[in-house]
């Protein structure tokens, strides 16, 4: 039986980052796949997604600019796109295969090894390896779970792969379908309508059981989001329950019921259903091991499992979608394991893209989240007309909106931005929350101009009323609020 120091069970974005850690420890590692290396993090998931999303804001720009620029209407080949998609996926797993077979080189021992095959935990320092043709046990001191993720599917969705998809079967689509209603408009389906309505080809009706689309993100977010999908022919229906989704014909029939009680039905050609993710541990492990397992999915503290030298990161935790999140989880584990972590395992500022029309960053809380833990806090919304890199984008669409706590040391809460460029407004914000500290730091810093992030540097000088732009010339344009707890009022006169 080979032995290892660290046995790692699945080959995602979270499982390859522990596997890497364990090699700068010098220890000796497994990394088990059962099927494709890289998981959700590129197949079907993020990275494939973002290819995706890429290239249809390129065909948007081209049908928007396409009479100025004496184009005319722009037909886009379905099988191309993927074509260019696959490219990209297959890029990134021969970056990973290629730096996996050679990371025993200079060791001065084969530390590493990649197993292909399921993997299953059949006691507490023993997994078994099948599937491969090669069926093997191996010892491990500690084992790593990072198993992932799946597609959360309902009874009532006659979810096929070939009419009606998951994230995980809409690659099995072949051509840009006519119309398509998403279930679940959440950050899947969001970002889906926005990739298929951006190339023009498909008519997209979004659903979602709550009474708006993305319901865990603000209002404000959200109009922009809503108002240029609906510029771009998305239904969105509100009002409404889906009550009964049928194939028939090859095609999708559903029925929804309003709120005053009547129904109404639609039949489009294809659906795709994203309505969140679940972990994946079915068969993994021995019932003997006794990890603790509630109905999120594996139980954790901090990683560790109730059995002490078995740990779980990434998806399947159940906490967090992310792969940033699974890589963070993945390398702490591993941290924890063999040597007392660097920085301690915090999730408050964790931050996000939403690939979306424009696209949405955040970080830290939104005002949902603030509301719902009670806190008090100062808010300033500055929109993206004051900035003038919107300007030079000919796009001034967006906002920048800082949440901070309700003292003098105005310590960052969270962040909000909506708009072109938004991602690159969020690492200084995230690092000022993860030390507890104030957008006063950014007040004074000089930014790049023209920037993005010259917007967050005038919301610090709002709250600190020293702006460039004084709010109660630029009502329209600037928001500077305090929440007491039961409503706004204003900061600025
Ligand atoms: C459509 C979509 C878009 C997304 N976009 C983004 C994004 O833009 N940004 C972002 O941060 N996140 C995004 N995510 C989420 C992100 O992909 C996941 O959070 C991340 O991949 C989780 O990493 P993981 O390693 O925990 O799990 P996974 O990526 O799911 O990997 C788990 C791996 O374990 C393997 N496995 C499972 N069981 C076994 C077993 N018994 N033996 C061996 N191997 C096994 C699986 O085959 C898989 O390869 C997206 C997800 C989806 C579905
Ligand atoms: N850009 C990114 O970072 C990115 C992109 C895609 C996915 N992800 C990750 O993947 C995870 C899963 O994505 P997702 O979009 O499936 O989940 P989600 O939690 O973002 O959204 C699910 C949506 O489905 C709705 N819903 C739930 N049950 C429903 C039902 N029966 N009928 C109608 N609507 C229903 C919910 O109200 C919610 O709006 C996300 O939580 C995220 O962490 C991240």
């Amino acid at each position: 039986m080979k032995k290892f120091d660290v046995c790692v069970i699945g080959g995602g974005p979270a499982g390859y980052a522990a596997a890497m850690r364990a090699i700068d420890f010098g220890k000796s590692v497994a990394l088990i796949e059962k099927d494709k290396l890289g998981g959700a993090g590129i197949h079907q998931g993020a990275l494939w997604s973002k290819t995706w999303w890429e290239i249809s804001r390129e065909a948007r720009m081209i049908n928007v600019h396409g009479n100025a620029l004496n184009v005319g209407s722009t037909e886009f080949s379905y099988e191309k796109v993927k074509g260019e998609v696959a490219q990209a996926v297959d890029q990134r797993v021969n970056l990973l295969t290629h730096h996996m077979q050679n990371i025993n080189l200079g060791l001065g021992g084969d530390l590493f090894e990649y197993i292909h095959g399921t993997g299953r935990v059949t006691s507490k320092n023993t997994v078994e390896v099948s599937g491969n043709g090669q069926d093997q046990c191996l010892e491990a001191q500690y084992i790593i779970l990072a198993t992932g993720s799946v597609p959360r599917k309902l009874p009532h969705l006659p979810i096929d792969e070939e009419i009606v998809f998951t994230s995980d079967g809409l690659s099995n689509l072949t051509h840009f379908p006519k119309s398509i209603v998403i279930v679940g408009a959440g950050v899947i389906g969001c970002e889906f309508a926005t990739i298929f309505s951006n190339f023009g080809h498909t008519k997209v009706h979004l659903i979602d059981k709550g009474d708006r689309i993305l319901p865990f993100e603000d209002e404000d977010v959200v109009k922009v989001i809503e108002k240029n999908l609906e510029a771009k022919g998305v239904l969105i229906h509100r009002n409404s329950k889906l009550i009964e989704m049928r194939v028939e014909e090859e095609e999708v029939v559903y029925i929804l019921e309003y709120t005053d009680g009547n129904k109404e039905s639609f039949r489009v050609e294809k659906g795709l259903i994203s309505i969140g993710r679940v972990p994946q541990y079915d068969k993994l492990l021995d019932d003997s091991l006794g990890v603790e397992i509630d109905d999120r999915g594996i139980k954790d503290d901090l990683t560790q499992t109730s059995v002490s030298n078995i740990y779980a990161v990434g998806d399947i935790t159940a906490d967090i979608s992310l792969v940033n999140v699974g890589e963070l989880e993945g390398r702490y584990a591993v941290e924890r394991i063999f040597g007392k972590p660097e920085q301690p395992l915090i999730y408050k500022n964790i931050s996000t893209i939403m690939f979306l029309d424009p696209e949405v960053a955040g970080v830290g809380m939104n005002e949902i989240q603030a509301k719902q833990a009670g806190l008090q806090y100062k808010m300033v919304s500055l929109n993206y007309e004051t900035i003038s890199r919107a300007t030079a984008m000919r796009n001034t669409q967006g906002f920048i909106k800082v949440l901070v706590t309700n003292d003098d040391e105005m310590n960052i809460l969270g962040m909000r931005v909506v708009g072109e460029h938004a991602s690159s407004a969020i690492q200084a914000v995230a690092l000022l929350i993860s030390q507890d500290n104030s957008i006063k730091e950014l007040a004074e810093l000089i930014h790049p101009h023209p920037s993005i992030i010259e917007g967050i540097q005038e919301c610090g000088r709002i709250l600190m009323g020293k702006p460039l732009f004084k709010p109660r010339v630029l009502r329209n344009a600037i928001r500077c609020q305090v929440w007491d707890g039961n409503e706004y009022q204003d900061l600025v006169e």
